[in-house]
């Protein structure tokens, strides 16, 4: 059985989890902790694996926390930047296990945004303009989504790696109904009742559109990709920082 402790155990995606853990036939929750609670309950003794669904401003901390537990740790949190995950690679090294610590984040468990995330990429190449549209429950509190940052990047990469020019773009006044633009790609965020999580990639050429559309009707949805999560790092997962669950995918 493999051990999982919750953190962030009250919300929206920790009390999906822990129903998850407690449901699956080789999972047992360990504890279930939510602010306030002492992170340094969690040990190697009682814990395998942490689970962290929490808020972008507190994640950090809490994974350095559990770094210097000793445990390895499942995030699905968003708001990673590159200076923050720099910070989890230096935690790790400095830790109590620099060379068999692992520690997966992404932004995104479900498996209909991890393809559409990487069937953008690999289409971003063939259109001139590219442009995300993220739409998220309105009690979502970061904007622009953590997948949409990371399907905007995995764009511009793609782009750079061809030599691409910029997306065109004849905008004179924008007041910001452009939406944000990350690493050259526009994102733009809509915030609607009634809706849970969806993203919808476009790609356009003269003439031609393509539309890539992701949607999570459920937080349902999210469970398999964090069971699998937790399963891989139990198991043959690489020790370090592993970023995005396409990793653990066969694609
Ligand atoms: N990776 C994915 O697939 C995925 C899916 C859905 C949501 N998310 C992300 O997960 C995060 C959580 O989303 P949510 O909808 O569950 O939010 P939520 O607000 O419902 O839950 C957050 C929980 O964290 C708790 N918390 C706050 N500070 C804490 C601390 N210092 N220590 C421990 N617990 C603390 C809160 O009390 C709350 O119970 C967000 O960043 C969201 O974008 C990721
Ligand atoms: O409900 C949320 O909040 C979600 N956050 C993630 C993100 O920001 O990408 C994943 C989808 C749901």
């Amino acid at each position: 059985m493999i051990k999982v402790s919750v953190v962030g155990a009250k919300g929206r995606m920790g009390s999906h989890v822990v129903e998850a853990v407690n449901n699956a036939q080789d999972t047992q929750l360990a504890l279930a902790l939510d602010a306030g609670d002492d992170l340094t309950a969690i040990t190697p003794d009682n814990t395998d694996v942490v689970v962290e669904f929490t808020v972008p401003s507190v994640s950090l901390n809490n994974v350095l926390t559990l770094i210097g537990q000793g445990v390895d740790i499942v995030v699905g949190t968003t708001g990673w930047t590159e200076e923050k995950l720099a910070q989890v690679k230096a935690a790790i090294a400095q830790g109590p296990r620099p060379e068999t610590q692992k520690v997966f984040i992404a932004p995104n468990f479900a498996i209909s945004a991890v393809l559409a995330d990487f069937f953008a990429v690999k289409a971003a190449k063939y259109f001139e303009s590219a442009e995300v549209i993220e739409l998220h429950h309105p009690t979502k509190v970061d904007a622009p989504s953590g997948t949409a940052i990371h399907t905007a990047h995995g764009i511009a990469e793609a782009r750079k790696a061809t030599g691409m020019a910029p997306v065109p773009d004849a905008t004179e006044t924008d007041g910001g109904s452009r939406g944000q633009v990350i690493d050259g790609i526009h994102v733009h965020a809509v915030r609607l009742r009634g809706l849970n999580a969806h993203e919808e990639v476009l790609f356009g050429n003269a003439g031609e559109q393509l539309t890539i559309r992701a949607d999570s009707f459920d937080r349902t949805s999210f469970m398999p990709g964090v069971l699998l999560a937790v399963r891989k790092l139990a198991g043959d997962a690489p020790a370090g920082l592993t970023v995005g669950l396409a990793n653990f995918l066969d694609l």
